[in-house]
Parts: structure tokens; sequence; C-alpha cells
């Protein structure tokens, strides 16, 4: 799309407002009955009773108003006086918007279909007329489908729960994102400049019009023609690992926040289509997506706390150096490594943060479509506990690396199973007995 409007069905959204009033309406059709008001996370772990939700929608409305976004230039359009998440905000509403365009037409938990694009004039880049061929996709899927056993085995077994069109584009999805990421943290990361990102972006673009460049490529191509999953959070995680290329500190939370989101956030805004939204959900599309958003940046902030050691070996610190003063820390005493009083309760406070963004995470969880529920959760115990690891190891994420052992693992399974098996109208039954 070259101009700064998106067309969805016989709507033109021009700007922000446009967004909000559209996105505010249409979301509510179907199953989602509610208004959803975005919580905005509170960036200091200090501060956990946060602005009223009443104040965060003005601050959020009046700068939106300020400023039209400009959706199609992304996140990388200069966009003054706005925090990370406001930004990110605005993607997170577009992905729904997309969404609940499918909500209105009927089910989400049927695989979107080739036609229902029409509808959507404008939105998804699809050429309708190129088809690829049968036998090329069935083993496209499948060695994307290797992959991802390969590199992550209990997700893979999560994902046969799922329908085969759902499996085989969530694996497709993992494997662009594998890639991606590899290139920037891989065997070849070395050789990797700005102009390699911006032709693994150009190839990205020509998935999108139906040109896969491999037969990796052909699945994902596939995937974006059947389900409404827009080209946004891709481009987005390229740009985070631009934003790796040339970056190695973090001066606040609000700069590493919008890191997270590009790296791991996407992925969230990408799965969800796929994932479905169960047919009973009373949610909105948009919180559901903001609690996608939410599971990939706790994923993210995890991975960070658990690899501090790991990343100042390679001259990296993500945590955010004002954060660190004002627990007397500075980034010699991470590249020393010792683990002290202060580095404890800087720990505690990030930890405390990124179990947030879980807590955040797991409102979302039960609405999604019933067969994708298990994987999800299963992911998000798993890598939740890695946060009690580090605890365990004491904070000591210089020299020892929290991990889950195999038996916690697998006990965690039934228990993602059962959580798996709540059904979206029975949480207001259960919220409050310890069942959130
Ligand atoms: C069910 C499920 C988890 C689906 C997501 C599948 C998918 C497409 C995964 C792609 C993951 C990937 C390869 C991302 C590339 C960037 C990257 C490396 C991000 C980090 C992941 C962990 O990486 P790594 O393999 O290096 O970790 P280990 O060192 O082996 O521990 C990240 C930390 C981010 C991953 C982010 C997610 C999996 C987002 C999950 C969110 C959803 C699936 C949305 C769920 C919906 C609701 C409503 C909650």
């Amino acid at each position: 799309m070259a101009s700064s409007s998106v067309a969805v069905g016989t709507f033109e959204l021009r700007d922000m407002d446009d967004v909000l009033q559209w996105g505010h309406s249409v979301v509510r059709i179907g199953s989602s009955l509610r208004p959803f008001k975005p919580k905005f996370m509170c960036y200091s772990p200090k501060k956990v009773s946060a602005r009223t939700a009443h104040l965060r929608t003005l601050a959020m409305q009046s700068s939106f108003r300020c400023q039209a976004a400009t959706l199609e230039g992304g996140l990388r359009t200069v966009h003054q006086n706005r925090t990370s998440e406001e930004r990110v905000y605005e993607v997170v509403l577009k992905q729904a918007a997309l969404m609940a365009q499918r909500v209105a037409q009927g089910s989400t938990s049927t695989p979107f279909l080739v036609q229902d694009a029409e509808n959507l004039d404008g939105v998804l880049p699809v050429d309708l007329s190129i088809s690829f061929s049968p036998q090329l996709l069935k083993e496209a899927y499948a060695r994307c489908g290797e992959v991802c056993a390969e590199y992550a085995k209990t997700f893979y077994l999560g994902t046969k729960l799922m329908t085969p069109e759902r499996q085989q584009a969530i694996w497709a999805i993992y494997v662009w994102c594998r890639r991606t990421d590899e290139l920037v943290d891989g065997p070849n990361a070395s050789h990797i400049t700005p102009a390699a990102l911006d032709r693994w972006e150009q190839r990205l673009e020509d998935i999108y019009d139906g040109r896969p460049y491999d037969m990796l490529d052909a699945a994902l191509a596939d995937t974006v023609r059947k389900f409404p999953i827009d080209i946004q959070p891709f481009r987005d995680m390229i740009e985070g690992m631009r934003m790796d290329l040339f970056k190695s500190r973090y001066e606040t939370f609000d700069e590493l926040y919008l890191y997270c989101y590009y790296v791991a956030g996407t992925v969230g805004l990408m799965s969800v289509p796929v994932m479905g939204i169960a047919p009973d959900s009373k949610a909105t599309t948009e919180s559901i997506y903001n609690a996608a958003l939410a599971l990939g940046i706790a994923n993210q902030l995890t991975n960070i706390l658990r690899d501090v050691g790991e990343d100042a070996r390679r001259g990296r610190i993500y945590l955010p150096r004002d954060e660190l003063a004002q627990f007397g820390l500075c980034e010699d005493d991470i590249f020393a490594g010792a683990v002290t009083e202060k580095w404890r309760a800087f720990m505690k406070d990030q930890i405390t943060r990124a179990r947030m963004f879980f807590d955040e995470a797991e409102k979302g969880v039960v609405d999604l479509d019933k067969d994708s529920r298990w994987p999800v959760w299963a992911s998000l115990i798993l890598y939740r506990q890695i946060l009690d690891s580090i605890e365990e190891n004491d904070y000591d994420n210089f020299t020892k690396r929290a991990y889950v052992g195999k038996w916690k693992k697998f006990l965690s399974l039934p228990a993602a199973y059962g959580r798996a098996l709540l059904h979206p109208s029975w949480t207001p039954i259960l919220a409050g007995k310890g069942f959130s």
C-alpha cells in the first residue's frame, strides 16, 4: 500500500481518529460486546498502582489526535511525545480491526478463506491469480514442520493439537521468524549488514505479493493468503533486527519496550489470526491482541533477564540504564558480574514487571480458539517458570543459566492442558477463585 490511509471493507481509515472510532465500534460486533479500554502497563515496577484507565485513555486519545497516525509508515515514522507503548498500540488497533472484520463476517474458528480477501480490498495485498502447486505447498509445510520440531520440540507437539491448516500456518510463521532471528543471531551474523536486512524485507514484500523466493517462503505466502495477517508485524520484526545491529545499550524501559515489541510482541500479533478467537468469547478483539502482545513482551523480557551474563560477554546490555542507576548500579557492575544486594533488589523489580506482562497475557489466552489454547498455555507456563528459576539461582544470571528442568517441563504440560479446557464463558465464575 502506498498511501497512508487504509481501506477496510467500505470504510476508509485516514488517521488515528478514524481508526479509533471505527475500531471501537467494529471490534464489538458479533461476539465482542465489552468495550475495551487500553490498559497500559506501568513502566516503573515501583509504581505498580499505575494511572487510572480513564487518564490513560484520555492521554492516549489526545496524543493520537495531535498527530495523525501514519499507519503505513509503521513505527519507523518519527512520533514526538508519545511513548513506545502508545505507538505500538496503533499497530495493535490495526491488527484488531482486520481481525474484527473477520469476526463480523462469521466464525473465526475456520481458516480465513481466499474469497473473503476480496472484501478487505487493499488491506491484504494478495494476488488471487497466483496459485501454488498443492504438492509444492505440501512439501513446503512439511519442511516448516521439521524445522519447528528441530528447534522447538515442545511447542511443535502443542501445535499438533491444532487443525491441520492452523498448525501448518503457525509452522510457516515460526520458520520465517526463526530465519529472521538467525540473520543477526546465527552463525553468519557477523556478515549481516543493514543492506542485507533491506533485501530480506524486499523478500518479505515479495512473499506478500505472491512471489516467494524459496519453498519456505512459499509456505508463508500461502499462509498470509489464507489468514488475515497484516505485513506490519513482519516488517517490524525486521526493524528489531536492524536495531540489534547498531544498538547495544538501552537508556530507558521505553526504548527496551519498543525493542521487545519488534522482536517478540510482533510474534503474538502474527499468531492471533491463525490461532483464532473462540466463538463464545465475549472479549474484544483488541483486548485479545493486547494480551498476545503482552505475552511476546513478557517472553522477551524473561529472555533478557535470563541472558544478562551471556549478553554482557557479547558486549550487550539490554537492561535500562536509568533503572540500573536507580539501584546504584552501572554497566561496570554488569561486566563485573557480582551478585550483590543492590543487584538482587534490582532483579526483583525487573522480575515483578515481567510477571505483570505475563499476568496481562493470561487474561487473553482463554479467549483463543479451544485448540490453540494448549500450546499457548504450555509456552506461557514454561517461560514464566524461567523467572522462578532466576530466583532459585539467587539472582545469579551472570554465571548460571536459568532453565526449567525436564520434570518441571513435563508436569507443566498437563497443567497447561487443564487450563486450556477453561471456557471463555466460565471465566467470570472462576475469576476470584484463583483461576484468573
Ligand atoms: C504457541 C506459540 C508460542 C506460538 C508462537 C509461534 C511462533 C511463530 C514463534 C516464533 C518464535 C521466534 C523464532 C521468534 C524470533 C525472535 C525471537 C528469537 C524471539 C524470542 C523467542 C524465544 O526465542 P529462543 O528460541 O531464542 O528462546 P530460547 O533461547 O530457546 O529460550 C522469544 C522470547 C519471543 C517469542 C514470542 C512468542 C512465542 C509470542 C507468543 C505469543 C502468542 C503466541 C500469542 C498468544 C495469544 C494470546 C492471546 C496470549
